[in-house]
């Protein structure tokens, strides 16, 4: 399927500059809880920023502070300290901002469950400000987009999961927000399903639109980032581009599988140069530039696989959150 969404504008309304299609600016955020002996910083210095079209994956363990910051970005709570900007407007003074946010916050809470797929759409498009017509026209070609068109007529309470899902995400983009605020977007829904919604975020982020992602799942945070920013006890301890913080946390550990036996003179020649021969693999931690004189070594027995030591986001996360540093996975 392919999605034919509407492209979303890119300007600044306030200031047309390098920083034009900055859909999300964050600058030290600050929010406490209580009062006195009570008082708890939950976000204690957050600052962020996502260009449009960028998927920014923002993971934290829980009570790190995602929900607070989250809610200070959609207006929903006002921060002690620091700015937001979304579309270079602030959501506490300038109301136009909100427009420029969709939101699918906690599962599929934003539909209502007794209106029909399109009847949500229409509702809250006319919510947002859109003439009726416009709405009902954007609610339809949504529902053609997502694959729902079938389900128009249906109570939402008797869609599937997945089909709830797509359907809280549609109605988020009625006003064609140029920030989606996207939580769990996959949590509990089948493979299938979830590989749909998948594809329709990397369409819609595609599309142009500035994608803020909290999830546990840090495979779909992996699959799906452009970037990652860790938050932990309310501070930001990482902000990457997820490839690049992967790489980091990396190992330059090579494992070469091969079928066949070596001979004797094979293996002297491949632990002269410092590599650990178990059966039928070989484990090499020296310079790029030798791994293929050891590959030489090896001819002409078939080789299976060469693979480097490679992270993945949850042993990076688990890494960052628990204080660890920047070395290679051991
Ligand atoms: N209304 C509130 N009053 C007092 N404390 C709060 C309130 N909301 C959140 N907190 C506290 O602030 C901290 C951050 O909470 P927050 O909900 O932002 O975390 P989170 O990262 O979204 O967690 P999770 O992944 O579990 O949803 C937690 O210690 C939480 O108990």
């Amino acid at each position: 399927m392919t999605l034919d969404l509407p492209s979303f504008p890119t300007t600044q309304p306030e200031s047309p500059s390098p920083a034009a299609a900055v859909a999300l600016a964050v600058h030290h955020l600050r929010k406490s809880y209580g009062r006195g002996k009570k008082r708890f910083e939950a976000v204690r210095d957050v600052s962020l920023t996502i260009q449009a079209g960028e998927v920014l994956a923002f993971l934290g363990p829980n009570g790190a502070g995602k929900t607070t910051t989250i809610k200070m970005i959609a207006g929903l709570i006002r921060p002690d300290s620091g700015q937001v900007r979304i579309a270079g407007l602030d959501p506490h003074r300038q109301s136009r901002a909100l427009k420029q946010v969709g939101a699918v916050l906690e599962g599929n809470r934003n539909l209502y469950w007794k209106l029909t797929a399109l009847e949500n759409l229409d509702y809250f498009g006319v919510l947002r400000g859109l003439p009726s017509r416009l709405a009902r026209q954007r609610g339809l070609k949504l529902l053609e987009q997502f694959d729902l068109t079938a389900k128009r007529q249906t109570p939402v309470q008797k869609l599937s999961r997945g089909m709830q899902q797509k359907l809280a995400i549609a109605v988020a983009l009625i006003h064609q927000p140029q920030l989606l605020l996207l939580d769990e977007p996959t949590l509990g829904l089948d493979v299938e399903a979830g590989e749909t919604v998948k594809a329709l975020v990397r369409q819609i982020a595609q599309s142009g639109c500035a994608i803020l992602l909290t999830t546990h799942q840090l495979d779909v945070a992996e699959e799906l980032s452009d970037r990652v920013a860790v938050i932990r006890q309310g501070e930001i301890i990482a902000e990457k581009p997820t490839q690049a913080l992967i790489r980091q946390f990396s190992g330059s550990t090579y494992r070469i599988t091969f079928e066949g036996s070596l001979s004797d003179l094979q293996k002297q020649a491949i632990a002269a140069l410092g590599a650990v021969i178990t059966a039928e693999q070989i484990t090499f931690a020296g310079e790029p530039a030798q791994l293929y004189q050891l590959l030489d070594q090896l001819k002409p027995l078939p080789l299976v696989a060469v693979t480097k030591d490679q992270a993945d986001l949850t042993q990076v996360f688990l890494k960052l959150v628990r204080g660890e540093s920047t070395s290679p996975l051991a």
